[in-house]
């Protein structure tokens, strides 16, 4: 496949939902309900374009960089094509993923399983057996439908470019895309889908959707932290921000600061959101050299963002040499002041390996941090 594309469709009322404002703009367990989707997409490494479909004016705390906005149409199916419309340089192998903002279950084991499921097929999408008695009604009788070969399907529905812009060709109105490609004959492949996709479409969905994508909405959170750099020829280490005279420096595609570099991890681990390398990748020429303190407030604003705060952190610094004590308390304030905490929030420690192992050989620096977390709001 050429490349991948992620369409957003996010131009509907919510009548059904009875907000002021539409569904996908309003928050929900820390940012706008479209936001979790805007992020699976974002951090998923095979998403190559993301393209928002709306005519709103999109509120401030969306994080837009990098995404194109189409219009949105009357109908989802004409907002679907005015998304396509949109592609850039489409190729007739280019993967859409096409998904209901309304939906902010979105993980990246669905997006997985789509595109595995489009190296064979023409068209994927995530779908669950019919839990319930179906019932048809017949004048004032029913009769019970079976539910064999029965599927509830779910969104993203993932179609290679040639195969959907040619199904939707002359299509206004369809329950979902899926219809426009069956109706060709096309193969389809039906994908797992999950509850924490259910779709925000009546003022009781809001509820069970936070809890269902909640299963972590505990009121405090830990996350751990560990991170090496080698010595290389150099005067100086630095280590939480704090630029340290010694007779080597460390090795980093960034300033390799390996205490920062451990809470950031600790950060990330503390709201499950991957790890500094899946954010900040040494293969990205804008982190060379890079002041590591951008990739420790990036990792704040997003524990934020899944919302939580720092309430605390600790640092152990493991080295034989630069000694850390006398830097300890400048250590400390820098992160402090970086995070905008009580200065009692911040602990750093260093220790020796009593000269066993890499430390020990002064071969270089080791470093592990410990943070928790607690809910801003819920
Ligand atoms: N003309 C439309 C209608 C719907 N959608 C989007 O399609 C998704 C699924 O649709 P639905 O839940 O029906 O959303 P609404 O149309 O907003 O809801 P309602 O039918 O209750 O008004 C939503 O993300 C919605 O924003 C769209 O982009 N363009
Ligand atoms: C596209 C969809 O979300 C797939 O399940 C669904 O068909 C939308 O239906 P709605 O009636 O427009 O909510």
């Amino acid at each position: 496949m050429s490349k991948t594309v992620a369409i957003i469709v996010a131009a509907g009322q919510g009548r059904r939902a009875e907000t002021a404002t539409p569904k996908q703009w309003l928050r929900l367990n820390g940012k706008p309900v479209i936001n979790w989707s805007i992020e699976a997409f974002r951090r998923h490494p095979r998403i190559d374009e993301i393209i928002i479909v709306t005519n709103a004016d999109i509120p401030g705390d969306i994080e837009l960089a990098g995404i194109k906005i189409a219009p949105g149409g009357e109908t989802r199916t004409l907002s679907v094509i005015s998304g396509l419309e949109a592609i850039s340089s489409p190729a007739d192998d280019t993967a859409v993923l096409i998904h209901d903002a309304a939906r902010p279950g979105l993980t990246h084991q669905t997006i997985d399983d789509l595109l595995a499921a489009l190296e064979t097929s023409d068209a994927a999408a995530p779908s669950l057996p019919v839990q319930d008695a179906l019932k048809r009604k017949k004048g004032d009788a029913l009769e019970t439908v079976s539910r064999d070969a029965l599927y509830r399907v779910q969104t993203p529905q993932a179609f290679t470019y040639d195969t959907i812009s040619k199904a939707l060709e002359s299509a206004t109105d369809l329950v979902d895309d899926l219809a426009a490609v069956e109706a060709l004959g096309a193969t389809v492949t039906l994908v797992k889908g999950s509850d924490r996709l259910h779709k925000i479409t009546y003022p009781e969905d809001f509820d069970m959707v936070s809890r269902l994508m909640s299963s972590s909405h505990v009121p405090v959170r830990m996350g751990s932290g560990f991170d090496v750099h080698a010595f290389e020829p150099g005067d100086h280490v630095t280590l939480c921000g704090v630029k340290i005279p010694h007779s080597a420096g460390l090795k980093g595609h960034s300033d390799a600061d390996a205490a920062w570099h451990a809470l950031t991890d600790a950060i990330l681990g503390a709201v499950a959101l991957g790890d500094i390398g899946d954010h900040f990748p040494p293969s990205d020429d804008r982190w060379k050299d890079a002041d590591s303190g951008i990739f420790l407030k990036e990792s704040q604003r997003l524990a934020l963002d899944a919302g939580y705060a720092i309430a605390n952190c600790d640092i152990t610094i493991i080295c034989e040499a630069p000694k850390v004590k006398p830097h300890r308390e400048a250590m400390r304030f820098c992160t402090a002041e970086l995070l905008g905490l009580p200065l009692d929030a911040v602990s750093v420690k260093a220790t020796t390996t009593e000269g066993l192992g890499f430390t020990g050989r002064r071969e270089g620096i080791a470093a592990e941090a410990v943070v928790s977390l607690i809910r801003t709001e819920g």
